[in-house]
């Protein structure tokens, strides 16, 4: 620890992506739930997560909208304080028939999370309206994962809603693959409509089975680059480090040192900070170093939207 405390080792998290000029507009598809840890709720949901950590990052220089359902119920209303509190728009969240989602957490020594999903949830049924459309229409970076589209109501939403972003959005598919909630089809549906792609090193393995993969992971993820024209794939493998493929180079970081209480949201975090660089042209290397600190700091604290981030 240096002199000026412990504190210090976390001021990147301070860091704010000052090279962002316009008021970028960024947008989570998908499910908005409620992490229940043994410990108690907390705000979770992929790309809820996201949302979360881009409005913390960027703060009032960015706009970021969370497309989802809740049910008319309390956890319903505290998911859509939570999310304003954060400093994501709520505009064009639902309220559905379904009670809000949630989904069991349990960890393990290492702080690596299990998932239990509560069934037929609010963000399962999603619908379309012409809001959604214009919105679409002005996206420049929406970030959406598998669980999203267990139902098919949210689905077809999220696929629409792809369909209608600009030519030079980034369409994140941060694949979070969660058993037995993704098919072969979801899969590949979606490494079609997206341009960047981010997996962790569990779930490489996945679709080295599925579409015969080169073992080393650089020559596996130019393969997936390759086959579904991605402009970038970044890779995360937990305390081990990280890595991107973008513009035909493979640049790789070790991970930040931490003391972990929990892994849940690390990777939505290390996604939103690493797309909130891209869309500000912050060079690669640069990129996954600040991923992954805010990353290590999500680690740091419990649940996947902890306050310190807001720094
Ligand atoms: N034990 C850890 N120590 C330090 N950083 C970690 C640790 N676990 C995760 N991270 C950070 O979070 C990122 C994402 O974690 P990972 O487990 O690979 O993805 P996901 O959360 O999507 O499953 C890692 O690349 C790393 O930067
Ligand atoms: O929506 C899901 O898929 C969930 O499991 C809810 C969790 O809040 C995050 O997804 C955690 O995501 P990681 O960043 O991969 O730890």
């Amino acid at each position: 620890m240096d002199a000026r405390g412990k504190s210090d080792t976390y001021l990147p998290i301070l860091w704010k992506i000052t090279a962002v000029k316009s008021l970028h507009t960024f947008v989570g598809l998908g499910e908005v739930l409620w992490d229940v840890f043994p410990t108690g709720p907390r705000f979770g949901g992929a790309p809820a997560n996201f949302c979360c950590s881009v409005a913390s990052l960027l703060n009032d220089q960015a706009e970021v909208w969370m497309v989802s359902a809740v049910g008319d119920d309390d956890l319903g209303e505290r998911a859509i304080r939570s999310l304003q509190e954060n400093g994501v728009g709520t505009k064009y969240m639902q309220v559905a028939p379904q009670a809000t989602g949630r989904v069991d957490i349990e960890l393990d020594d290492s702080g690596i999370a299990t998932y239990e999903f509560a069934e037929d949830s609010a963000w399962d049924h999603l619908r379309w309206n012409p809001d959604l459309q214009r919105l679409a229409s002005r996206t420049d970076a929406v970030c959406f994962g598998t669980l999203g589209q267990r139902n098919e109501a949210t689905k077809q939403v999220i696929r629409r809603f792809l369909a209608g972003v600009p030519e030079t959005a980034l369409k994140v598919f941060d694949i979070n693959l969660r058993p037995p909630f993704f098919s072969d089809e979801v899969i590949e549906h979606s490494l079609q409509l997206c341009n960047v792609l981010k997996l962790n090193d569990s779930e490489l393995p996945v679709l080295r089975k599925q579409y015969q993969l080169p073992d080393s992971a650089e020559q596996a993820i130019r393969t997936l680059a390759d086959r579904f024209d991605l402009s970038c794939v970044v890779y995360t493998c937990g305390a081990d480090g990280a890595a991107c493929l973008r513009d035909d180079r493979y640049t790789t970081v070790s991970s930040e040192p931490v003391e972990v209480i929990d892994t849940v949201g690390a990777g939505d975090a290390f996604t939103a900070a690493f797309v909130a660089g891209l869309l500000a042209n912050t060079g690669t290397e640069a990129l996954l170093r600040k991923a992954s600190r805010v990353a290590a700091y999500v680690c740091s604290q419990p649940g996947a939207t902890p306050k310190g981030i807001l720094l």
